[in-house]
């Protein structure tokens, strides 16, 4: 039986069930909508703005409260160096034409990594904004662990060349939950979602990534299932997808993902891209949490520093 199969046996079992007066199947009634997207960005600011405007319209025709943008939605440059030439200050022209479109169509929008100007002409900060339905930033997160990476068969990358790392581990309350912000490659590191999850109390964490191909095929649906069982949370993962230029290619595969690690969305296969929606009820956090108290059942630091004298 597939682990897809057996949790959603489990939840049928065990987590409460809700039906509709009609008996069709209908959203629950404290379930709240998300949509995350998927795009290939260009090193055209325009284009890529024309495309977010029409995946913003899409999710909030489909009742979405928020949307989820990949890492660099806004800008891919074609070569290194070239995201800092466009990078803005985070109350920008160009951040306030996004913070429009969330207030024209009334849905909150997750901007994960946008090239926020950096304290020099040569750095930027890899920044996940959010922004409410009002159009106002709530909140903004800068990428801790920077891509400097050889990647098998791949290239070399180094992001800390142009990007300055974050300092601050960001979550912030939103009408899907509290949110853990985090870019990309922070998702090998499993420190930062549980500082999110058991410190900051976050419920729903979003992944917004711009992956390689070569290791997207070998280790994202993994990892972001992962962080999901581990931390009991929703992980909402919006993705780049295909070839941005001739050097570059992301991997796709925008995912959502519930609590108990079952994938609840999943843009097909052959589209680069769209929206996929999923339901979010938060009882199904509480209710996973209750049933496996990992939260009571770890060990703090210092029980393992003890253990490892
Ligand atoms: O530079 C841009 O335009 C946007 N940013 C990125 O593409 C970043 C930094 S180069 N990519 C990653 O973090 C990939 C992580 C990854 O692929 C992995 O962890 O395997």
């Amino acid at each position: 039986m597939s682990v897809n199969v057996i949790g959603r046996i489990y939840s049928r079992l065990v987590l409460p069930r809700r039906f509709s007066v009609s008996g069709e199947s209908t959203m629950p009634s404290n379930s709240v909508r998300v949509a995350a997207a998927q795009m290939t960005s260009i090193n055209d600011l325009a284009s890529n703005f024309a495309t977010c405007s029409r995946l913003v319209k899409e999710a909030a025709s489909a009742g979405a409260k928020l949307l989820c943008f990949p890492e660099a939605f806004s800008y891919v440059g074609a070569k290194d160096g070239d995201s800092v030439s466009i990078a803005e200050p985070l109350h920008g022209p160009l951040m306030q034409k996004y913070c429009s479109l969330a207030r024209e169509s009334s849905i909150w929008l997750s901007l994960g990594g946008f090239q926020e100007r950096g304290s020099d002409d040569e750095h930027l900060c890899n920044t996940h904004v959010v922004v409410d339905d009002a159009g106002e930033i709530r909140s903004s997160y800068r990428k801790i662990h920077l891509f400097d990476v050889d990647v098998p068969g791949g290239r070399v990358y180094k992001e800390s060349k142009f990007t300055e790392a974050g300092k601050d581990v960001v979550a912030v309350d939103s009408p899907i939950g509290r949110l853990g912000l985090t870019v990309c490659y922070d998702l090998r590191f499993p420190e930062i979602y549980q500082l999110l999850r058991f410190q900051h109390g976050a419920q729903v964490l979003l992944v917004p990534s711009a992956f390689t191909k070569v290791t997207g095929e070998a280790h994202w649906e993994i990892l972001l299932r992962a962080r999901a069982i581990e931390n009991q949370c929703y992980v909402i993962a919006a993705a780049q997808a295909g070839e941005h230029n001739d050097k570059r290619e992301s991997y796709r595969d925008t995912l959502i993902i519930d609590p108990w690690g079952t994938v609840i969305g999943r843009l097909p296969d052959r589209l680069s891209t769209g929206i996929v929606v999923a339901d979010i009820d938060l009882s199904l956090v509480d209710s996973v949490r209750e049933k496996m108290p990992i939260a009571k059942q770890r060990k703090p630091i210092e029980f393992w520093k003890a253990a490892s004298l």
